[in-house]
């Protein structure tokens, strides 16, 4: 299929960045004087500016981590030396400074950048990046391949982390296995103390308090080279470990900090934004044998006042006027609403009815609109920072004392949970309503982040209920009906961006029954089996399909499981073409369920599935990507013909 390729030209207009225009690799970075790395910072600064705001993207981590990637690349021989980013939306500068400037302009966009490291992309990217707290891990495995490869310990190995990023469970795992190794992983701990909203948690105050002995780290580290000078410590040496932290316990005492009790050489913090400084300490702890975490203090945001002062709205601001900051927005405010605020607005109108309610969110509480609920009721809901592991099986405990959770977790993000939900919920047959945002094909994050398995994995699970509403009003409906009765894991899954339904509002919430969906127009030649969202393009695929004559059944299905069997039954007997449509993996959902039901109950019509094919899906606008995988209205319009013309036969 002929796909429109983005426009790839940008404005460097009068060269209006000269330095960075030279920088076509790392080593002509190198090969720049030190002296010059400020006006490298402040150019790749106007850059994203300028191009962010007229082609949208992650935007404040960036602008913070620019010090920290021009140190990183002027002191590290990359790609020879691995930089592992975490997430990997703060590594705009990165692909900047590694071949990709000329390129930017189509970052995000379909056939174009993507907006998170990607090796397939570039040899600089060395890890796939775009769900938090994985770079530990990945970074510690490379580090100790490349000992095994007989490469150490020339080659150096940099996790990048943020403060919200690290207290992610497996970052945490990353860390206790790191300290016990042999390894000589440096962690750079980019902490600008926010996550995409505020960050939370113990160790987030505990890295704001190392911040306050700040006088005792400064200390600390003169030590380190005042002994380094005197030949005690640096090399990569046997026993400079040891040597080390004997050392400084020995000047300073028995005060250490988290990191230091893993044995774990910690240095900071430091001013992230002072490029001389940062520059300096990597060169300084570059040949250091061991696992060691550097702290470097940055501002999300850092360049641009109107984020500096609001990081959390230019986390991601979409379009904006770079001169004068106004965010320009998608129209976000006028016609239907987001389904976001849907499930936001209707669970905090539950939870004033039903004192058992309460809300959970892992550390997306504006991306779920969960910020709603939180506002009016801060008592009643629990951002658990980024872990989606703990956030199920807390609902799993709350759940088992008489409470009624609802986690709402992006689809992609609950990838994480998947043995919480099972073991901490499902098999005690808990009450825990697992609310699935951003299901389905997301946009321009792309690969990492679209939507698509959680029907293909949640369906084998005993017990489990799992829902998709095609409009605002089933979605509430679903929402009480899930706090109506004792199910179990209730699953309800919606899509990223708006509905339909600007009247949602004024219809209430009914109890729906389980397992039922409706049919939605009656038709003898074809019948058309969807869920969720995708009714809609069924809708205006089966009304073509009428308008040519052909007369379509379309059944809203609202439940994967339990599945409505009078439906499939009614279809069965029928004996017509079946057409199976969902906004998540083909193998293994809806059609994969149907094609099972009718197979063991001796009916053996045509199925055709429409999904996702059996392969991963880029970036791209949510139209484009849905037509490359063939399940666009025009895709369902034409497997209805083709359906019908067989059927005629
Ligand atoms: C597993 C997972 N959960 C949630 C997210 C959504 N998310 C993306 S960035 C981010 C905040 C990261 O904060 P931090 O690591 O401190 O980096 P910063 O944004 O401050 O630069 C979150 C929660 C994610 N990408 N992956
Ligand atoms: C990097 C990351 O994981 C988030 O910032 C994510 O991109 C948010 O997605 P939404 O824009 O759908 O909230
Ligand atoms: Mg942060």
């Amino acid at each position: 299929m002929e796909m429109e390729r983005p426009d790839t030209t940008i404005q460097e207009a009068d060269n209006k960045y000269p330095l960075l225009q030279s920088i076509d690799s790392p080593a002509d970075l190198r090969r720049l004087p030190q002296s010059a790395l400020p006006e490298v910072c402040s150019e790749i600064r106007e850059f994203l500016i300028n191009s962010l705001s007229k082609n949208p993207g992650h935007f404040a981590s960036s602008m913070g981590a620019v010090e920290l990637t021009v140190a990183l690349h002027y002191v590290f021989n990359t790609p020879y030396d691995r930089i592992v980013w975490d997430v990997g939306h703060q590594a705009y500068g990165h692909k900047l400074l590694t071949g990709r400037r000329e390129l930017f302009a189509t970052n995000r966009k379909f056939g174009g950048l993507s907006g998170f490291p990607n090796p397939e992309e570039s040899e600089y990217d060395t890890f796939t990046a775009g769900h938090a707290s994985n770079s530990i891990s990945a970074a510690l495995g490379m580090t100790v391949a490349s000992k095994l490869q007989g490469e150490s310990p020339r080659r150096n190995v940099v996790a990048v982390i943020g403060d919200a990023s690290i207290s992610g469970g497996l970052a945490f795992e990353g860390l206790n296995n790191a300290a016990i190794t042999p390894n000589n992983l440096l962690i750079i701990l980019n902490d600008n103390d926010m996550s995409i909203d505020r960050n939370v948690g113990a160790l987030n105050s505990y890295l704001t308090h190392i911040n306050t002995t700040k006088a005792y780290n400064t200390f600390r580290y003169r030590i380190y080279k005042l002994l380094k000078n005197m030949h005690l410590v640096g090399e990569r040496s046997k026993g400079s470990i040891l040597r080390f932290n004997n050392s400084i316990k020995s000047l300073l005492g028995k005060q250490q900090n988290i990191f230091e009790g893993l044995n774990i050489r910690y240095f900071g913090p430091f001013d992230g934004h002072d490029i001389d400084r940062v520059v300096r300490v990597l060169n300084d702890i570059k040949e250091m044998d061991g696992p060691r975490i550097l702290h470097l203090r940055t501002v999300k945001g850092k360049g641009y006042r109107p984020a500096e002062k609001d990081p959390a709205k230019w986390h991601a601001p979409g379009l904006f006027d770079a001169v004068s900051g106004k965010r320009i927005g998608d129209g976000s405010a006028s016609g239907p609403s987001k389904w976001q605020d849907v499930f936001g607005e209707t669970l905090l109108e539950l939870a004033r009815d039903d004192k058992r309610i309460v809300g959970i969110t892992a550390a997306m509480s504006s991306g779920t609109s969960m910020n709603i609920m939180q506002e009016a009721m801060p008592e009643r809901v629990f951002d658990v920072g980024i872990s989606e592991g703990h956030a199920i099986t807390f609902a799993g405990g709350l759940a088992k004392e008489g409470m009624r959770p609802f986690a709402a977790i992006y689809s992609s993000f609950t990838q994480r949970a998947y043995d919480q939900i099972i073991h901490d919920v499902a098999i005690q047959h808990l009450p825990v309503t697992l609310c699935l945002d951003r299901a389905g094909i997301v946009g321009e994050d792309g690969v990492t982040h679209h939507g698509v398995f959680d029907m293909c994995y949640l369906r084998p699970i005993p017990g489990i209920i799992i829902s998709s509403p095609m409009d605002e009003s089933t979605l509430r409906s679903l929402m009480l009906t899930s706090v109506s009765g004792n199910y179990g894991p209730f699953v309800i899954r919606y899509p990223r961006g708006k509905g339909n339904d600007a009247m949602w509002r004024e219809k209430t919430p009914e109890v729906i029954p389980v397992g039922k969906g409706h049919k939605l127009r009656d038709g003898k030649d074809v019948a058309v089996l969807s869920i969720g969202p995708t009714g809609r393009w069924a809708v205006a695929a089966a009304d073509r399909a009428a308008a040519e004559g052909i007369s379509v059944a379309h059944y809203d299905m609202i439940f994967l499981k339990p599945i409505d069997e009078e439906i499939l039954r009614e279809v069965g007997e029928r004996g017509v073409p079946v057409i199976t449509i969902e906004d998540g993996m083909r193998d293994g959902g809806l059609g994969s369920a149907v094609a099972e039901w009718m197979a063991d109950h001796d009916y053996h019509p045509e199925i055709i599935r429409i999904g996702v094919p059996d392969r991963f899906v880029a970036h791209g606008k949510v139209p484009e990507l849905m037509r490359e995988c063939g399940m666009d209205e025009d895709a369902i319009f034409s497997a209805i013909k083709e359906a019908a013309s067989k059927s005629a036969v």
